[in-house]
C-alpha cells in the first residue's frame, strides 16, 4: 500500500542517507512535542547518567511515523553511549541475539525495532539477559546438550512497537519505561515541518507550513513526505515561496484533503457506511471490502481515523460517526436513544451483521 499519507515508511525513506535521515532531531530538545514522554525520558537519562548506571528498558508504542526509531536514537545519544539497532523479523535464532548482546559495551542502547515480531524462542533468551544481565544459551543436541550461562554488560532494551497489545504479558512487564507515543497537533506539526524545511533548505512560510500541517494525520513521517511533494510541485511551478496557497494547491493535486484523508480513508467510510449501514461492522468485512490487509487497516488507516473522531470502536465492530457522514456530503442517521442499553429495537444501525 503506498499512499502518500500513510505514516509506514516507503521505498528509500528508511535507507542510511536518505533524506529522512538528514531531516531526524538529534536530542530531546530538537524532538518536538511528546511533551510528557520528553520530561520523563529527561529525567530517567540524567539519574542514569548520574549514578553511571544503564537506563532501564524502555517500551515506545504507537502507530508508525510518530517518531519510535527517532526517539530510540536519542535516547542513546543523551545517554553518550553506542546505539545498536536490530529488529524482531530479523532475529531469526537465538543465536542472532546472543550474537549482538554479547558485543555490547557497559550502557549500550540496544533497539529492537517491530518487538511484537519476535519470535518465541528469542523471546525466551532475553527475558534473563533483561532482567540480570545473562544469557542462558544450550549448546550441543540431545544427551550431550549443556546450558552454559555468559554475563552480559549492563544495557538498556529500547523496544518499538505498533503493537503492543500483541506483547506477552512477562515481555511487557520487563520495561520499566513504557512510553507511549500520541499522534501529533498541527501546531507541533507546524514546528516539525518549518525546522525540516530549514534543513532542505525549501523556502516554506508560516502559513504554508499551517497549511500542510493540517493534512498531516498528526505524523510527523507524513509532515516530511507532503513537504517533499509539495516542494516539488513549487519547483515545478518555479514559485518562490511555499505559501498557503501553493501548499493547498499541491494538496490537492495529491488527493488529500482538508482533513488529511486520501482516497483509501474515504473508500473505507464510505464502503462502511454505503455497505454496512455504517457499521458496526467487523475489521475482517471492512479490510475484504476494500481490498486490503487487515493489518494495514488496524495500523494504519484506523487510528487516526479513531482519533479524529471519523469511527468508533463498540464490542460488535467499528461504526461510523456523524462527522464520517458529514466529510462524504452525507447526511448522519439521527442520534440513536442515549445509552438506553435495554431498549432492545436494534436500532438504527440494524443487527444483521
Ligand atoms: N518529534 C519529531 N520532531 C521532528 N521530526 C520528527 C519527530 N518525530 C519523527 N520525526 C520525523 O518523522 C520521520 C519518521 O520518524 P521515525 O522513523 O522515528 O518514526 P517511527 O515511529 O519509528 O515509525 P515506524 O513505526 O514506521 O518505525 C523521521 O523523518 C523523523 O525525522
Ligand atoms: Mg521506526
Amino acid at each position: 500500500m503506498t499512499r502518500i499519507i500513510s505514516g509506514e515508511a516507503q521505498h528509500g525513506e528508511q535507507i542510511p542517507g536518505a533524506t529522512d535521515r538528514a531531516l531526524r532531531p538529534q536530542t530531546l530538545a530538537e524532538f518536538v512535542g511528546q511533551e510528557q514522554a520528553k520530561a520523563n525520558l529527561r529525567i530517567f537519562i540524567e539519574a542514569a547518567k548520574g549514578r553511571g548506571e544503564s537506563l532501564d528498558h524502555v517500551l515506545l508504542f504507537g502507530p508508525p511515523g510518530l517518531g519510535k526509531t527517532t526517539l530510540a536514537q536519542i535516547v542513546a545519544r543523551e545517554l553518550g553511549v553506542n546505539f545498536r539497532a536490530t529488529s524482531g523479523p530479523v532475529l531469526n535464532k537465538p543465536g542472532d541475539l546472543a550474537a549482538i548482546l554479547t558485543n555490547l559495551e557497559p550502557n549500550d542502547v540496544l533497539f529492537i525495532d517491530e518487538i511484537h515480531r519476535l519470535s518465541s524462542n528469542v523471546e525466551e533468551i532475553l527475558y534473563p539477559a533483561m532482567e540480570d544481565h545473562v544469557l542462558d544459551l544450550v549448546i550441543g543436541e540431545g544427551p550431550s546438550a549443556r546450558s552454559i550461562r555468559i554475563d552480559l554488560a549492563p544495557f538498556t532494551l529500547v523496544a518499538a512497537t505498533t503493537r503492543a497489545g500483541m506483547l506477552a504479558t512477562p515481555l511487557r512487564d520487563r520495561f520499566g519505561i513504557p512510553v507511549r507515543l500520541e499522534f501529533y497537533t498541527p501546531r507541533e506539526l507546524r514546528h516539525v515541518l518549518l525546522g525540516a524545511a530549514r534543513k532542505m533548505g525549501a523556502p516554506l512560510s508560516e502559513d504554508g507550513a499551517d497549511e500542510i500541517a493540517k493534512r498531516a494525520r498528526g505524523t510527523p513521517r507524513v509532515a516530511g513526505r507532503l513537504l517533499r511533494r509539495v516542494r516539488d510541485f513549487a519547483t515545478a511551478d518555479a514559485a518562490e515561496v511555499i505559501d498557503r496557497k501553493a501548499a493547498a494547491m499541491a494538496l490537492a493535486r495529491l488527493e488529500v484533503d482538508e482533513s488529511g484523508l486520501d482516497s483509501l480513508d474515504r473508500r473505507y467510510l464510505r464502503a462502511m457506511i454505503e455497505h454496512y449501514g455504517g457499521g458496526p461492522v467487523g475489521v475482517e468485512t471492512i479490510a475484504y471490502a476494500i481490498a486490503e490487509a487487515r493489518d494495514a487497516v488496524e495500523d494504519v488507516i484506523e487510528p487516526y481515523l479513531m482519533q479524529q473522531g471519523f469511527i468508533q470502536r463498540t464490542p460488535r465492530g467499528r461504526m461510523a460517526c456523524g462527522k464520517a457522514y458529514l466529510h462524504l456530503g452525507l447526511t448522519p442517521p439521527a442520534a440513536p436513544p442515549p445509552a438506553s442499553q435495554g431498549s432492545a429495537q436494534g436500532g438504527l444501525f440494524g443487527d444483521e451483521n
